[in-house]
């Protein structure tokens, strides 16, 4: 069996521990082939491969980003569809995709899969927000990442007795946040699940300004103030067509200073977040999952996926696999909430 791995969507740190784990058990175990697909959806279409052997994925588990790049291509667009994505499949003797993406891939990988393509899935997303799987692996090195730099800050905001606002990713759900400010002993967490009005923000900003702390403020990108519609988006639409978020705490930063009268600083981490080496959570938690993406193409379980269950790695459809985000639950924020101010 010949197997093509692509990487799509956002990257974030563990793909290629994925890629090395899928190899290593593929090659040594399942008595599998592989080659890599440049550029996520983009490289199937246009039949843009590159070798994938053992030694191609020596030492990468340790390195940040995807050594096969990615891209937020439509595979049904352009020159794509499952008709010429089949005949390319065959023109170079590739038996069967791994795609390793989020929603959108998962999605696009459904219905190729629905269209008679062989393809299994390994889910990525470094929000967490995939309810099919209990974490995703990138999340955790977002977090602590997250909150270094949040540890960072409390201590330049305490040296000036200033408001200190974080903005950390989060698109549709606030894991990012949550788990990274409840770390760094944040006293207030705004995340697009929980509508939060700046008279609250404020009153949890001068409570813990009274008390003689420098106030840490974490706030997801796609938070959503009582007193707007939308996420904010000030830089157009990406590749796919979505608002591309962020700048969400620089707008907050003014409002909470002029409410409190706390000289107030706000800080985007961006694609910090996203970068770098991957923790060790992460590398065992992906090379686990290329592993077992391997074995579920040996047991042509097409349209599966692999996902994280508790300690176990099982297999899911696509369809439970897109069927819900997983959001922070409200007990779960309430719980934080206890602690703001
Ligand atoms: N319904 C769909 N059909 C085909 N392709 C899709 C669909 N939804 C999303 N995509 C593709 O999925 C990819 C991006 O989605 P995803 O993997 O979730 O990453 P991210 O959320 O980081 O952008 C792109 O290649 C996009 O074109
Ligand atoms: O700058 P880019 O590549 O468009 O990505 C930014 C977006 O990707 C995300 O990190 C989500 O990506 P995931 O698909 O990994 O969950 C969002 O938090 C953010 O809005
Ligand atoms: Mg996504």
């Amino acid at each position: 069996m010949r197997i093509g791995i692509l990487t799509s969507g956002g990257d974030c740190p563990g793909l290629n521990a994925v890629i090395r784990g899928a190899v290593l058990k593929g090659t040594e175990i399942n008595g599998q082939e592989f080659v890599g697909f440049r550029d996520g959806w983009r490289g199937v279409v246009a039949g843009d491969i590159m070798p994938l052997e053992r030694s191609d994925v020596r030492g990468i588990a340790k390195q940040g980003g995807t050594i096969l790049g990615t891209s937020r291509t439509n595979p049904f667009e352009g020159n794509g569809g499952p008709e010429r994505i089949q005949e390319m499949l065959d023109a170079n003797g590739i038996d069967a995709i791994m795609a390793i993406g989020g929603e959108g891939t998962l999605a696009a990988a459904k219905r190729l899969t629905d269209a008679g393509l062989k393809i299994v899935g390994v889910p990525k997303t470094v929000d967490n927000d995939l309810d099919a799987t209990d974490y995703t692996f990138g999340f955790d090195t977002a977090v602590e990442i997250a909150t270094e730099a949040m540890d960072r800050l409390r201590t330049t905001g305490d040296s000036h007795s200033r408001c200190m606002v974080a903005e950390v990713m989060g698109r549709h759900v606030g894991w990012i946040a949550l788990h990274s400010g409840m770390a760094a002993g944040a006293h207030a967490i705004l995340i697009p699940e929980q509508k939060t009005s700046m008279e609250q923000v404020a009153e949890w900003v001068k409570s813990a300004a009274d008390r003689g702390r420098a106030p840490l403020v974490v706030v997801a990108e796609g938070f959503t103030p009582d007193h707007a519609d939308d996420p904010h988006s000030e830089r157009g639409l990406d590749a796919f067509g979505r608002p591309r978020l962020g700048g969400i705490g620089e707008r907050l930063a003014p409002i909470i200073e002029e409410m409190t009268g706390i000289e107030t600083r706000a800080t985007t981490l961006g694609h910090i977040q996203r970068g770098g080496v991957p923790t060790a959570y992460d590398r065992v938690l992906a090379t686990r999952l290329g592993m077992a993406a391997s074995d579920i193409v040996q047991s042509a379980s097409w349209g599966q996926m692999v996902a994280l269950r508790g300690t176990d790695i099982v297999t899911v459809g696509f369809e439970e696999a897109l069927g819900r985000l997983k959001t922070v639950p409200q007990r779960r924020y309430r719980e934080a909430a206890m602690l703001f101010g």
